[in-house]
């Protein structure tokens, strides 16, 4: 299977920047306070979509922006807010973006974490006057006292908005489980989004032992861990919540420039092409996986001609020797196949179940290999989740 370089700035980035945001709006996050939203609400923060600069657009309040902006302060104090993540998880990096915040961006940054699985919901949407939170705002506030919550970001400067300076990345070794963010700024100011990368951790315990669960789901914990090609859409997007918008979230990649110039088919209708594009992702959970949906919503002039599944069992050391090797074909797991090539329709949900699913037994990790290249929304891969404790595969299937 051959695949792409990958290209000079993306290797470059930090390798937190592969996981899912768990804050973001369509992944359910919610900013459940703020001190101060003057200028611009701090729900923006957590907007999936990158961020804009309307130089003619002006509120009530002064400069339209696309951000999380608090008034200049002219009290003791500094000004924060808190996130609740839309998937509780653990976190392996921040990015604080301060795009088009020049004159006006905050300078300074902290970043708290805490697990509160049971904390109060509440919002100050639309609140611009006087201080923001009211008397009973505070008062619930007070439950989310920040003194306990472990500190991830210190205080750290902030770079302005300008393209190449917006992004403000933080790694992060932290292997607890977070709910909660309290984003402080020092002492006022303008941060555009904030990003907060990781895994989602669920609770399986609570899973009764029969269910069927979408095993790769975003808010099950899975995670994509490799791929061949993103230039349009990260792979992650098709394991998010619910159905997608528009195509901006789901998986897709360029064309691919090694198709043959007249296009033929084999007695299948599948389309004869020398490469593809591919995806791994981890599962939340090992599992059996036994129902599978693959969803082409929205990619209607660029879907893929086919598509097959795969899938192996893996430890952790042997993940990141292939991540490593970023699952070369020369140092591949032995993939078995989950579902063969299935020839696929535009704008469509494509449910196979019985016998189109292959019986592979527990499985860790799963492979979308779609030919040529094209887009894809969703994919859901139910199954049981089962005991770590995995067979060997036998059948295999080189990249
Ligand atoms: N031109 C501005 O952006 N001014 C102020 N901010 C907004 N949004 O109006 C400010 O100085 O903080």
């Amino acid at each position: 299977m051959s695949s792409r370089p990958v290209p000079k700035e993306a290797s470059s980035q930090p390798h937190f920047l592969q996981f899912n945001n768990l804050a973001c709006e369509t992944a359910g996050g919610k900013v459940i306070f703020a001190t101060d939203e003057w200028f611009a609400p701090a729900r923006n923060l957590l907007k999936r979509d990158p961020p804009e600069f309307i130089a003619t657009s002006f509120t009530e309040f002064g400069k339209w922006m696309d951000g999380w902006e608090t008034r200049r302060k002219r009290i003791p104090g500094h000004d924060w807010s808190i996130v609740r993540l839309g998937v509780p998880g653990i976190i392996h990096g921040f990015d604080v973006d301060t795009s088009f915040f020049t004159g006006n961006y905050a300078p300074y940054v902290s970043i708290q974490a805490a697990c509160l699985d049971h904390a109060p919901c509440f919002s100050l949407d639309g609140d611009r006057t006087g201080m923001a939170a009211s008397p009973s705002q505070f008062e619930a506030v007070a439950q989310l006292n920040s003194d306990g919550w472990e500190e991830l970001v210190p205080v750290t400067v902030l770079k302005p908005g300008y393209s190449d300076s917006c992004h403000n990345y933080f790694s992060i070794t932290f292997p607890q489980r977070v709910t909660h963010i309290r984003l402080n700024i020092y002492p006022d100011g303008g941060i555009a989004r904030l990003k907060v990368y990781g895994i989602g951790n669920k609770d399986w315990s609570t899973v009764p032992g029969k269910d069927q669960v979408d095993l790769v789901a975003l808010v099950n914990g899975g995670v994509c861990v490799g791929y061949s090609e993103a230039h349009y859409g990260h792979p992650r997007n098709m394991i998010g919540l619910g159905r997608a918008d528009n195509m901006g979230d789901g998986w897709e990649t360029a064309r691919r420039l090694d198709r043959p110039k007249i296009l033929k088919v084999d007695k299948k209708g599948i389309l004869q092409v020398p490469g593809c594009e591919w995806a791994v992702f981890r599962l939340g959970h090992p599992g059996v996986i036994s129902r599978i949906e693959l969803d082409t919503n929205h990619f209607k002039g660029n879907f893929p001609d086919s598509c097959r599944i795969e899938a192996c069992n893996l430890t952790k050391d042997e993940e990141r020797t292939f991540l490593l090797n970023q699952w070369s074909s020369d140092n591949s797991p032995n993939w078995r196949i989950l579902l063969s090539p299935q020839k696929l329709k535009p704008h469509h949900r494509h449910f196979y179940s019985g016998e189109s699913v292959m019986g592979c037994g527990p499985v860790t990790h799963v492979r979308l290999v779609i030919a040529p290249d094209g887009g894809f929304s969703r994919i859901r891969l139910w199954g049981q989740p089962v005991s770590t404790n995995l067979t060997r595969p036998q059948q295999t299937s080189k990249l």
